[in-house]
């Protein structure tokens, strides 16, 4: 049976700046995230890794979402250059149909502005999962997950990994309660050779090695749509930042390690954030977790 991931655990993987650091040495995250049409998906994962303590964000994406994300984020830079992880499919869907580059109706018949991939952007994506440095793979990405080799954390909610394990030729059922689920998600990611992350209200955090555990988010609050972009940006910036240290120092943390610590502060800063409002908690948005990641960041590295 997994753990549970805790406080302690999540200290023990973070570290406060010191006055030997500039920006590079607190790590760079580097976006591939958003679409024409989920240009949203974008800001909110810079935001999330802006507010979890990253050197330096780069952002590739698409020109409106670009200008949406410096609209919200000026301190972030467009241009290409290195990183030590990658945030990508956030805001994209994952197969082009053949006319992916036309406009195409939703169930309301409106047309609408695209989110499929196009050839170049798969293009791209396949460069990346192709590199050294370490990628989260989230939403749109992840059937482009399978047969890479880049050193990979996989996001997927529940109907995401069903439909990543059926690309794997695994039973897409899951189970109900968490053991099951957390022995599905152990098979999901040694059939990848990938961390995955199976979303939910328990989040399950499971490496290729048989090593996993489970972050318990602390409010059902958090189900709101926009928190797995936020999640996926707190991912790419506690990877990226423990990237730097493991070039500069030799500290090694496993992905599942550093990806359980990014689920712990997504989960307590949507806590943080619902807590604000009454004993009860109360309604939180996407925007709202990602601004509360700093208090929940101060938390844990509290006692180093
Ligand atoms: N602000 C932004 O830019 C945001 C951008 N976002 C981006 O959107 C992209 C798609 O992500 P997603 O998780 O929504 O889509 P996806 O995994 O395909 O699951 C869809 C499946 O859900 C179901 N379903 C549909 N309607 C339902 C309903 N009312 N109530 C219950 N179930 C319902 C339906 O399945 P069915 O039940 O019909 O089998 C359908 O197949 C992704 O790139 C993400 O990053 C989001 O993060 C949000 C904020
Ligand atoms: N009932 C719940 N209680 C607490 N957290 C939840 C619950 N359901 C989902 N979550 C969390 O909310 C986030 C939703 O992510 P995701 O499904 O990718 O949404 P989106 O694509 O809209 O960003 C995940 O971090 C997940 O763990």
């Amino acid at each position: 049976m997994a753990g549970s991931w805790t406080l302690a655990d999540a200290r023990g993987v973070l570290r406060s700046p010191t006055a030997a650091d500039d920006k590079y040495s607190r790590g760079v995250v580097g976006f591939r995230t958003g679409s024409d049409a989920y240009p949203g998906a974008a800001v909110l994962g810079v935001e999330a890794a802006w507010r979890a303590g990253i050197g330096m964000v780069r952002y590739l994406g698409p020109d409106r979402a670009a200008q949406l994300v410096l609209a919200r984020r000026p301190e972030t830079v467009t241009a290409d250059g290195r990183v030590q992880a990658w945030v990508i499919g956030s805001g994209m869907v994952p197969t082009a149909p053949p006319d992916a580059d036309d406009a195409s109706p939703g169930d309301s018949g409106r047309v609408g502005p695209t989110a499929a991939r196009s050839a170049a952007d798969t293009a791209a994506l396949r460069g990346i999962l192709s590199g050294a440095q370490p990628v989260i793979v989230d939403a749109g990405a992840l059937d482009l997950a399978v047969g890479a080799h880049a050193p990979r954390i996989v996001t997927p909610h529940a109907r995401e990994h069903a439909r990543l394990r059926e690309l794997l030729g695994l039973d897409p059922a899951s189970a109900e309660d968490d053991d099951g689920r957390a022995a599905v998600a152990a098979q999901t990611a040694a059939a990848l050779g990938a961390t995955v992350v199976v979303k939910g209200a328990v989040t399950i955090v499971a490496q290729p090695d048989g090593w996993a555990t489970r972050v318990t988010a602390g409010t059902p609050w958090l189900a709101t749509a926009g928190t797995g972009d936020v999640l996926a940006g707190a991912l790419g910036a506690v990877v990226a930042a423990a990237e730097a240290r493991r070039e500069a120092q030799g500290e090694a943390h496993g992905l599942g390690a550093l990806a359980a610590t990014a689920v712990w502060l997504h989960g307590r800063a949507a806590t943080l954030a619902a807590g604000g409002l009454g004993a009860a908690g109360g309604p939180i948005t996407a925007l709202d977790v990602a601004d509360a990641l700093p208090l929940a960041v101060a938390e844990a590295i509290a006692a180093e």
